[in-house]
């Protein structure tokens, strides 16, 4: 029986540590299901490592962490998670319906399986808009592009949970804004729960809800507009800075 309470993800007193050094501190959230939280901090923070922990690929984890009422790294959830690294696994000399093809494959391999696996590919070069270019050479996409193939591949398998690292990083505003609001399309036509990371504070806006990090800590866990609300700023951006100050403060204070 699946203990699930209405969060995708929820973790108590979570902590990685990787070589020499504790990265995440400690951490208590939890993620609700079917919005987009946005994981946001300075670089270095810890939000890739907490990303790997959610989808089972970090070593190193104490504490308690749930994802979609199961263990982190349960083998039910490999199937039930899609996740997008900073380095995705984008081949430049296939197409972009040959990548989808080859990595539908490994997920639902046979012959048996060969009319779901060509749907399940249409589907999801439909749903990141890239059916024009579908029989294009990933190699020759733009930066955009190639993003939303990273994505259309995470969507393969119709996942429950979307864990994307830094999905808009380098790319130009017009772009940032389409992938954010095939995000807001995707939660909101399928109740999929999207946990994205960015260090560009402006992105934090766009959130349902927010995990603000900084130096392995949750700084902040709550709505854009309560954050604005409860440190009586214009921004999220600038009551992160308010965050970071008053708990430099209390640092500075317990020296
Ligand atoms: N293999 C490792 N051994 C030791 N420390 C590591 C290792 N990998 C990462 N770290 C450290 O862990 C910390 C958190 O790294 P992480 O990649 O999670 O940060 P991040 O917030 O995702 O940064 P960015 O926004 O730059 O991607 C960093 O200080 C990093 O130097």
């Amino acid at each position: 029986m699946v203990n699930f309470t209405g969060h995708a993800v929820e973790a108590q007193d979570l902590t990685v540590v990787r070589g020499p050094r504790t990265v995440l501190r400690g951490l208590d959230f939890s993620v609700p299901t079917g919005r987009t939280t946005g994981l946001l901090g300075p670089s270095g923070c810890g939000k890739s490592t907490l990303m790997r922990a959610i989808a089972g690929t970090q070593a190193k984890v104490t504490g308690t962490l749930h994802v979609l009422g199961r263990p982190a790294g349960h083998p039910t959830l490999r199937a039930r998670i899609g996740y997008v690294t900073q380095a995705p696994s984008v081949y430049d000399d296939l197409t972009v319906r040959q990548n989808l093809d080859y990595f539908a494959a490994v997920l639902l391999p046979g012959r048996h399986h060969r009319d779901t696996r060509a749907e399940a590919v249409t589907r999801a070069i439909t749903d990141v808009d890239l059916t024009p270019h579908a029989d294009a050479l990933a190699g020759n996409l733009s930066g955009g592009q190639r993003s939303r193939v990273s994505l259309a591949v995470a969507l393969l398998g119709t996942p429950d949970l979307l864990v994307l690292d830094e999905p808009t990083v380098g790319l130009d505003p017009v772009l940032r804004r389409d992938l954010w609001d095939l995000f807001h399309h995707i939660a909101a036509d399928r109740g999929t729960t999207i946990l994205v990371s960015s260090h560009v504070m402006d992105e934090a806006e766009r959130c349902d809800r927010l995990l603000l990090m900084r130096d392995g800590r949750i700084l902040a866990d709550d709505t854009p507009e309560a954050l604005r609300r409860r440190n009586d700023t214009p921004t999220v951006e600038e009551a992160f800075l308010r965050l970071v100050d008053a708990a430099n403060a209390l640092q500075e204070g317990r020296r």
